[in-house]
């Protein structure tokens, strides 16, 4: 968000935002949301009338002024990667983003977050990364290093909810989809409250986080967190909800102020 002298007047410019999913797919999806591009139209790249950037290490698509998408990979350290060259390369260009949106499908936890259903995150946390003892799983910060969560900005969760009607409460980040319902029953136990899981969320929040440029989740929930049924994952509901959601979405992250971020906090 960059200040502007226009006529001796202060004027503040919309923010500049990095959405970023997993796959194209996703990517394509949000950028329904903005301008029919990315439908069937054409030759099914998903990409028509958008403009795709190359960078060293990523490629974004400007899907409207100011808002450019990133399909970063599947897996917390690849959108790591990806979010971060895309991050250092704004800001090299003196154009750095304001706001990074970790977007995508997603598991969702029973009863609370049902297939079709939206999610924004207002902690993001990452479920896996720490050490199995024979006394139960130690947190990576309780092992004395690094960060399991990133808060999202109170304010900005706020709006994103109001707007698209979504749930809000913890996402979480593993790097194995669960698939029991064994598994799903001891992430309950340890994060009450979780109400659905990604792959890519913490690793997008670190990158966000590296740039100290803030950072939020929202995930339309293709498939219960439980026994795995991949055939009955709801893959196409969900990314017609997560066009929808960035229809409602667009708009007031635009007026929302990146400078109301200051009620966001790293655990
Ligand atoms: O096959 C397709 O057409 C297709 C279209 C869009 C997305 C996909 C994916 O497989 C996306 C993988 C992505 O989805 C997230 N995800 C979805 N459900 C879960 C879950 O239960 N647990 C964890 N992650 C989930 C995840 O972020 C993956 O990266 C396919």
């Amino acid at each position: 968000m960059v200040l502007q002298a226009e006529e001796g007047v202060l004027t503040t410019s919309s923010p500049r935002v990095l959405v970023a999913t997993a796959v194209p797919a996703e990517r394509d999806a949000v950028a329904r949301a903005f301008s029919g591009a990315g439908t069937k139209a054409g030759a099914g790249t998903g990409l028509e009338g958008l403009t795709e950037i190359r960078l060293p290490g990523a490629a974004v698509c400007r899907a409207a002024a100011g808002w450019d998408l990133l399909a970063a990979g599947v897996g917390p350290a690849r959108a790591a990667a990806s979010a971060a060259a895309a991050l250092t390369a704004a800001a090299l260009d003196g154009t750095p983003y304001d706001l990074v949106v970790s977007a995508g499908i997603g598991g969702g936890f029973a009863p609370h977050a049902p297939v079709g259903s939206l999610v924004v995150a207002d902690a993001i946390t990452v479920a896996d990364l720490g050490a199995e003892t024979a006394d139960g799983f130690l947190a990576v910060t309780e092992l004395g290093f690094g960060t399991v969560t990133h808060r999202t900005p109170e304010s900005l969760v706020r709006v994103a909810s109001a707007a698209t009607g979504a749930r809000t409460g913890p996402i979480l980040t593993v790097s194995t989809v669960t698939g029991t319902a064994a598994r799903a029953d001891a992430l309950r136990a340890r994060h009450p409250g979780a109400l659905a899981e990604g792959m890519e969320g913490f690793g997008i929040a670190e990158a966000a986080a590296a740039h100290g440029v803030p950072v939020l989740e929202i995930r339309a929930i293709s498939n219960p967190v439980g026994p795995r049924d991949r055939a009955a994952w709801r893959i196409g509901d969900a990314l017609t909800a997560l066009t929808a959601a960035f229809g409602n979405l667009a708009p007031v992250l635009e007026s929302w102020n990146a400078h109301d971020a200051h009620d966001a906090h790293d655990r």
